[in-house]
């Protein structure tokens, strides 16, 4: 859905600070916080069909950024550590702007139009000569419309948090403008925002091959491989959405776990995961020899020895987890690509993630290789969603922009379902969509049992 007509500002933007005395000081970064991967801002919008207070709004940030004042800080390039980013904690405050955009209305992002498209930029103040690292970590804008109801969008610094960092903070938000008195509202859980129980050992020990930051060996042919990576990301790209219901997520476990055997169930994630990486690979129809990677975000709260339990941790709590194939076998057995995703997720514990802090401290500045690559970022069941600053829950929650990564996002009013987000090239957009309702269209009618072949080869 495209936005048109301009957002108009009648005042300047304001720098919200924090309502009581913070810590001032400089605070560390992890290895995980800080990697080149992560120095971008992460622009979500929640759309009300009610109207926001301005007043009320302001006053509840105000009083959760004494919780989250590293929120209010500025990010730097340390002196000390090589340029490492440290988060200034100086209280200077939260850009927080103000718009109207007339002829928009909440009602435009439900069923369908909801697809992210350039235009929507529109919904977050910019000031064009301000770098990543000038930018305050936390951007608000508030975009009244014309129906009545409220845009919210926020852009964080992604090195700042992750999304159960940022769901934690905008919930404590919300409940401090819920509150009669936003002075007497306190986080649940108090917030943690030091990070060193991520630090990088003494000594570091890289133990495992971290296929997710090495580019796989293109053998002889080394070009061709290049070429035909290259093809899977040729522009011009289109966003694609596209919403699995409990019930097609239910189909899926089934489909991509078909032995009845308790012990070899895979969960809502690894079928999904397996099967919209099979629709991309699909749809763009890649050599069967080409090896082909899926990356995704795994949360490593609980997986570190200690656990990451003292508080909110509020970092970034997530490493990425690598599956190869190859094409070929990708398309052609569901549940082995199931089986992948599984084994992928087992291998990663707290060995990995530390072996994962201490190349990025060896390897300052790498990137993970994203060549042949399908990326899955998970976003359900992160709390992010349902959260009410006085105006109800919202009818539309999203990112402002679409990627080449593939995002898996809540579905409002249907917890177990998820909405898989990516851009594909133009061409292959149509396919792809195609092949993620793969065997799926008539799974509200028919007998549960019988399960459709969606695996027996490379689409045409
Ligand atoms: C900065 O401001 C931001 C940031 C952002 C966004 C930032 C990011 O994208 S950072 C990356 C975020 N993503 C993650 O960190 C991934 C988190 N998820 C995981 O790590 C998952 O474990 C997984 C790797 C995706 C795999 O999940 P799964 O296979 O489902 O395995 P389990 O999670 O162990 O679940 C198994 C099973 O347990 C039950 N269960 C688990 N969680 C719940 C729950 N919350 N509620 C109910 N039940 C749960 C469930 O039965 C699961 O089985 P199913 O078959 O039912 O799935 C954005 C915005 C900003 O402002």
């Amino acid at each position: 859905m495209e936005i048109v007509g301009e957002c108009i500002y009648n005042n300047p933007p304001v720098l919200v600070t924090p309502s009581k005395p913070t810590p001032k000081l400089a605070l560390y970064l992890s290895n995980l916080d800080d990697q080149r991967l992560l120095h971008f801002p992460i622009q979500y919008i929640y759309v009300f069909t009610g109207t926001l207070d301005m007043d009320t709004l302001k006053v509840a940030l105000s009083r959760v950024l004494v919780d989250y004042y590293p929120l209010a800080g500025r990010l730097r390039a340390s002196n000390e550590h090589d340029g490492k980013l440290i988060i200034d904690c100086n209280s200077e405050g939260v850009l927080f702007a103000e718009g109207f955009l007339p002829g928009l209305t909440a009602g435009d992002f439900i069923l369908g139009h909801a697809k992210p498209h350039k235009s929507w930029k529109k919904l977050l103040y910019k000031d064009e000569e301000q770098s990543f690292v000038c930018t305050p970590p936390l951007v608000v804008q508030v975009t009244h419309l014309s129906c009545g109801g409220t845009i919210l969008c926020t852009a964080i610094a992604h090195c700042v948090s992750d999304a159960f960092g940022a769901a934690h903070f905008l919930r404590a938000w919300a409940r401090a403008a819920m509150s009669e008195d936003s002075e007497l509202a306190h986080p649940a859980v108090a917030p943690c925002h030091d990070r060193r129980a991520l630090a990088p050992r003494c000594t570091p020990r890289i133990a495992f091959a971290h296929p997710e930051y090495t580019a796989a060996s293109g053998g002889d042919d080394a070009s061709a491989v290049a070429e035909a990576s290259s093809r899977l990301f040729a522009p011009p790209l289109s966003p694609v959405s596209v919403t699995f219901t409990a019930e097609h997520v239910a189909r899926l476990k089934k489909l991509y776990a078909p032995s009845a055997s308790p012990l070899e169930q895979c969960t809502s994630f690894e079928a999904l995961a397996a099967h919209v990486w099979r629709a991309w690979v699909r749809a763009l129809d890649p050599p069967a020899s080409l090896p082909i990677k899926l990356l995704f975000t795994m949360g490593i709260r609980r997986l570190v020895k200690p656990e990451l339990s003292g508080g909110c941790y509020c970092g970034n709590g997530f490493v990425l987890a690598c599956a190869e194939s190859t094409a070929g076998q990708l398309a052609a057995s569901a549940p082995d690509a199931a089986r992948l995703v599984q084994e992928t997720k087992q291998r990663v514990d707290d060995d990995y993630v530390r072996s994962v802090i201490d190349l990025l401290e060896v390897r300052r500045g790498c990137l993970p290789d994203l060549a042949a690559t399908f990326t899955i970022s998970s976003l359900t069941r992160q709390g992010l969603e349902d959260i009410d600053f006085g105006a109800g829950t919202p009818v539309h929650f999203g990112p402002l922009t679409s990627e080449v990564y593939c995002l898996f996002l809540p579905v409002i009013g249907d917890p177990r379902g998820a909405t898989a987000l990516v851009s594909v090239p133009q061409a292959a957009a149509d396919s792809f969509e195609r092949c993620c309702h793969d065997g799926l269209d008539d799974v509200d009618v028919e007998d549960k049992n019988q399960l459709p072949n969606i695996g027996d080869g490379m689409a045409s």
